[in-house]
């Protein structure tokens, strides 16, 4: 599996965000977004997960021999954790295991294993809704555990995180990358990761109008 993005660019309402920005992720290959809030990262997520149309350049995801749709190719973890308040954390997983199963070559976790991998598995029969923020945040994080995608896409993967979490979720991506998996994050905080190679988006907003013409 290949990610590239050629020659991309953004637009949030009237204003430009980014362009030009182009990458290639292979396997085993992890990628960071740096910048100031505003400066675009979210966005550069969202166009590369489908979420959001570019404005310039494509975004090709290849498989052994052919295309492949982004939601097919990739776990997309946003701000919010997409879970039912309602259900329980094991409904919850049983739901998105059921509805997103696994792309061809890999196979997700049980639902068991993976509440047990990011520490729910004592809680797995609570509603989502009663958990704390960190608790939510490790559930969302177990949502990428039992479908197989490989390209994780993850916003601000560890906000709300305690510091033996965030080890949790290092030590998952590490593994995730180790099995020939792909990552393309956005954070404030170091992940941890000795190999990720850094982007950095400065966005548009600090230079002078000339060069926005
Ligand atoms: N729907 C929208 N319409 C207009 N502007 C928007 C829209 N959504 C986001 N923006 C603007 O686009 C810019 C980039 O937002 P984005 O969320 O991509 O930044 P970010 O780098 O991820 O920031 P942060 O570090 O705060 O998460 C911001 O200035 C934001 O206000």
């Amino acid at each position: 599996m290949r990610l590239r993005a050629e020659r991309l660019g953004a637009r949030r309402g009237e204003d430009l965000l980014f362009s030009d920005i182009s990458f290639d992720l292979g396997s085993g290959d992890a990628l960071v977004l740096t910048g100031r809030n505003g400066s675009g990262k979210s966005t550069l997520l969202r166009v590369v997960a489908g979420l959001l149309p570019a404005e310039a350049g494509r975004v090709l995801w290849t498989g052994k021999d052919e295309t492949v749709r982004a939601g097919e190719a990739c776990h997309y973890l946003g701000h919010r954790n997409a879970m039912k308040a309602e259900l329980t954390v094991r409904e919850n997983l049983v739901f998105w295991k059921s509805f997103l199963g696994d792309l061809e070559g890999g196979a997700g976790m049980s639902v068991v294993e993976a509440a047990d991998r990011v520490g729910l598995g004592g809680i797995a029969h609570l509603p989502f809704g009663y958990l704390s923020a960190g608790q939510q945040r490790r559930m969302a994080f177990a949502k990428l555990l039992v479908a197989y995608r490989p390209v994780w896409i993850l916003d601000e993967p560890t906000a709300a995180l305690d510091t033996r979490a965030e080890q949790t979720f290092t030590d998952l991506i590490k593994q995730h990358l180790a099995a020939g998996g792909m990552l393309l994050a956005a954070t404030h905080q170091p992940l941890g990761l000795e190999n990720a190679r850094e982007l950095r988006m400065t966005g548009f907003s600090d230079l002078p109008e000339a060069f926005l013409q």
